[in-house]
């Protein structure tokens, strides 16, 4: 472990004891704790981090490299070391960089399959490309984790824009899914787009072939209906997918850090290419600042320092985000492959163990429905759960402006509850206000403490648009990115999902009688003799 971590867990021993509100005693603490980025604020002011911890934290950043790390990342080399990689997502939004990764510009190839994209869009939501009952009315993305997961949340984000063709997204292997979606679409009038960044993965491949033959009951050519996003071209071909409808990408854009190309094909033909553009400038947008704020007003840096600062510092193995935007109701699921699949690793970039925790569990539901459910935890649970609430200034329904003032209402309300408490002394008064004394007064009371000093962050925005998605999304890559160098992991690659892929592929077999159960386990061949029925 690094003597700035040792010195930042001893600074975190020495000033446990002074509270949150403590540290609300310097007047200027919520604007000294807090960054401001165009029209975005991040406010980390509601945590135990006072001035030394933060330098502290700027200290690791800085001896952990990120500048250089970064640099080296949108420069196109090949950090991504366990798969020989290099990560250009950041490519897929800059379209007038010029990114040499091999020695080739890669950025023309770049360009020309975003307008084949656009121009795809464009003749189907303008009637020129239709199926064979007539216009396309839905689409059905099927592809699973990062091929699912980013154009699923942004398109229920932006359904305010979202004026084209209907979209549906199928990524579960589980017949039910395809079944559910597909009931009551029209075959004549669905357009499927197989997206796999591989062409490989078993549970898209095995409901692409669903789809097919669910459309080749209804439509003389079903392949016409078919278009599918992949590196694997020769995979695509060979499904018998016409290259007119396929949009390509390479290796260099990791599968949770997709969205931004092809993979965002679903979102574009709902929202229209100028929109996806516009998503993607908020996504550049995050980048320049990224690569150009000092760190001490760095967003994606201070979220980073935030995160390991309550993980690997303080010991809380959890992270809640807590949008109080119910159009990001998918955000934690898609962050939870971002953050997870990303962090989730103890084995450092050399191979070594690392000394500390791997990045936290992230979880979490849109406000003000987790106050009804799970927040009870939070309150008064053993466990410390930093929480990061998200919190746009306007909504998109002005008739329903007390609403969206309510809704405010209680997120504001959250942070200031964790981070206040309710003492005993309180307690009490409040039993006694209600007429109860002695022991029944004082069992009621302790009921109704909370301990309050637990941490939240608030990220504000104005309101939630395509621009201001593809800020929030980069700036969630980043912090990512800043955390796994800080943790000295590979980000970028994701071994721990293999496993269970090949053991599933064993028990086919298995399951369907073919094999012997022999050399599994005691649970494994019970299971296997139950479920066989
Ligand atoms: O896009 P695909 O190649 O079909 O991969 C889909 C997903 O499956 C893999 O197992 C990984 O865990 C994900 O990172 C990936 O996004």
């Amino acid at each position: 472990m690094t003597t700035r971590f040792q010195a930042l867990r001893q600074h975190r021993a020495a000033t446990a004891a002074t509270t949150i509100l403590d540290l609300f005693a310097d007047p200027g603490r919520a604007s000294a704790f807090s960054c401001r980025h165009g029209e975005m604020l991040f406010d980390f002011s509601k945590t135990q981090i006072d001035a030394q911890a933060l330098d502290l934290l700027l200290q690791l950043a800085n001896g952990a490299g990120v500048a250089e790390k970064r640099d080296a990342m949108f420069a196109g080399a090949k950090i991504n070391e366990t798969e020989g990689r290099a990560v250009l997502h950041t490519a897929l939004r800059n379209l007038s960089a010029s990114v040499v990764v091999d020695g080739r510009d890669v950025m023309p190839e770049v360009r020309a399959t975003h307008a084949r994209c656009a121009a795809f869009a464009r003749d189907l939501r303008e009637g020129r490309l239709t199926g064979q009952g007539g216009a396309i009315t839905d689409v059905v993305n099927i592809g699973i984790g990062g091929s699912d997961l980013g154009p699923a949340m942004a398109y229920l984000a932006l359904a305010p824009f979202a004026d084209g063709p209907r979209c549906h997204f199928v990524s579960n292997v589980d017949g039910a899914h395809i079944a559910d979606t597909l009931r009551g679409l029209n075959p004549e009038t669905t357009l499927i787009i197989v997206a796999s960044k591989t062409f490989t993965t078993i549970e898209t491949m095995t409901n692409a072939d669903t789809a097919r033959r669910w459309m080749a009951e209804k439509v003389a050519n079903p392949a016409a209906q078919f278009a599918a996003v992949s590196t694997a071209s020769d995979k695509t071909a060979a499904y018998g997918i016409d290259p007119a409808r396929v949009f390509g990408f390479e290796d260099w854009v990791g599968g949770r850090y997709s969205m931004w190309g092809p993979i965002g094909l679903a979102l574009m033909i709902a929202i229209g290419p100028d929109r996806f553009d516009d998503f993607l400038a908020g996504g550049a947008d995050i980048d320049g600042h990224f690569r150009t704020a000092p760190f001490a007003q760095n967003l994606p840096v201070l979220l980073a320092l935030v995160g390991i600062w309550h993980n690997q510092i303080c010991g809380h193995a959890t992270r809640a985000v807590l949008p109080y935007d119910q159009r990001l109701s998918r955000l934690p699921a898609y962050l939870q492959q971002l953050e997870m699949e990303s962090n989730g690793k103890t084995v450092a970039m050399d191979g070594t163990e690392l000394p500390y925790d791997s990045g936290p569990v992230v979880w979490g539901e849109p406000g003000t429905n987790g106050q009804h459910a799970f927040y009870q935890l939070i309150h008064q649970g053993s466990r410390v759960i930093p929480c990061e609430f998200l919190v746009a200034r306007q909504g998109h329904e002005p008739d329903l402006a007390h609403q969206h003032l309510l809704l405010v209402a209680n997120c504001l309300a959250q942070s200031e509850a964790l981070m206040r408490g309710r003492s005993l002394d309180e307690a009490r008064a409040i039993m006694a206000r209600k007429g109860l004394t002695g022991a029944e007064l004082e069992r009621q009371a302790r009921h109704r403490v909370f301990p309050g000093n637990r941490p939240s962050t608030t990220l504000a925005y104005p309101q939630l648009t395509p621009f201001t998605l593809g800020q929030i999304i980069a700036l969630y890559e980043h912090r990512v990115f800043v955390e796994g160098v800080i943790l000295g992991i590979n980000s970028y690659d994701q071994w721990g999902v293999e496993l269970g892929k090949e053991l599933a592929l064993a028990l086919q077999p298995i399951l369907e009688g073919k094999q012997p159960t022999k050399g599994k386990d005691g649970s494994t061949e019970q299971l296997v003799a139950y479920l066989r029925g």
